[in-house]
């Protein structure tokens, strides 16, 4: 019998895989071997950037996929071709950044939200990067940053301050991001390059290249690419997107994705409280207390109406 290794899939642009050997690190070209079936997969793509393959050596020198290891958590999206399929992005993510601004652009709470819904439901842990700290300076924005704050640590996430212009936290991002593999996002203009760039100064032209090609490719199918981080970890650059992934919520399911309000809904006294209309609800109670963040609930109403949109 051939001898068996196992490789990290860095990189997939349809039939060839990018890949490194687990043990050496050695870089690798890839293709799944025919008769690889995966089980019960629905997806497009049944090999994807994150996941750790068995792989064989051929002859030629490259490596014969031979199997997928079981994924910690998966990342889907609609195919592009609005087909049933589904379409992974990417596999065993340890984490997910969203990069935010209070002010040019100001990052929209909905918007923030959304991102923070999909990492529950993917069970990736979320944590808020406001960036350009360095322009809240104004009363009127310092107190806008304040209640952003508030907002956060009421709702359980945290929050790290950065400038990418003046450098201020890059340093405890890059920590946060070392050995890890870690998504992220933000909507344009954030700074999110300029993070990256001052975190990993070897990443900027790839990252460049990677933002530009995934904005020109709107209707072919773009697959995704994990940067290594100079100092171990890979970063996945996904384009400013609601959300991360593909999800679908229950309208008594919502709450569970918001971590501030679930906290709550047990003292509800309907045991499939939508917190919207109820009497005696705990939830809306904490919001009318202060406990939780009145931009939070908003965007919970607005997950249920969106929702309903969706459905119809
Ligand atoms: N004042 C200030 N400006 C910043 C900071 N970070 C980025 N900028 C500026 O914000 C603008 C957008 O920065 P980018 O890094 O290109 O933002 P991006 O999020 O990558 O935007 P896209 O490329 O559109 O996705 C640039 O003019 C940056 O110089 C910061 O911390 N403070
Ligand atoms: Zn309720």
């Amino acid at each position: 019998m051939e001898k068996r290794s196992t490789a990290l899939v860095i990189k997939s642009t349809g039939s060839w895989y990018a890949l490194r050997d687990v043990r050496s690190g050695r870089p690798l070209a890839g293709r799944i071997r025919g008769s690889l079936r995966l089980r019960g997969s629905r997806s497009t793509n049944p090999v994807v950037v994150g996941d750790r393959v068995e792989y064989e050596t051929t002859d030629d020198g490259t490596a014969a996929i031979v199997g997928v290891c079981p994924r910690s958590n998966y990342i889907i999206r609609r195919s592009p071709n609005l087909s049933k399929e589904s379409h992974i992005i990417a596999a065993n993510v340890d984490q997910a950044f969203l990069v935010v601004s209070l002010y040019r652009p100001a990052t929209n709470n909905e918007f923030i939200d959304r991102f923070l819904v999909t990492a529950e439901a993917y069970r990736v842990p979320a944590t808020l990067v406001l960036n350009k700290c360095d322009l809240y300076v104004t009363d009127e924005l310092r107190e806008i940053r304040a209640s952003f704050l508030h907002a956060y640590s009421l709702a359980g996430y945290e929050v790290l301050e950065t400038s990418a212009e003046r450098g201020d936290g890059v340093e405890a991002l890059k920590a946060r991001l070392t050995g890890k593999v870690s998504l992220l996002s933000g909507n344009s203009g954030v700074g999110k390059s300029s993070l990256i760039r001052a975190v990993d100064p070897s990443l900027d032209v790839r990252t460049g290249e990677v933002s530009a090609s995934s904005r020109r490719g709107k209707h072919t199918t773009t697959f995704s690419e994990m940067y290594p981080l100079e100092e171990g970890g890979y970063l996945i650059d996904t384009p400013g997107i609601k959300g991360f992934g593909l999800i679908d919520i229950a309208d008594d399911e919502a709450c569970r994705y918001f971590p501030d309000l679930l906290r709550h809904a047990s003292g509800c006294a309907y045991y499939n409280c939508t917190h919207t209309h109820e009497p005696s609800c705990a939830v809306k109670e904490a919001v009318a207390q202060g406990l939780i963040a009145p931009s939070r609930y908003e965007s919970y109403l607005k997950l249920l109406e969106d929702d309903k949109k969706y459905r119809k």
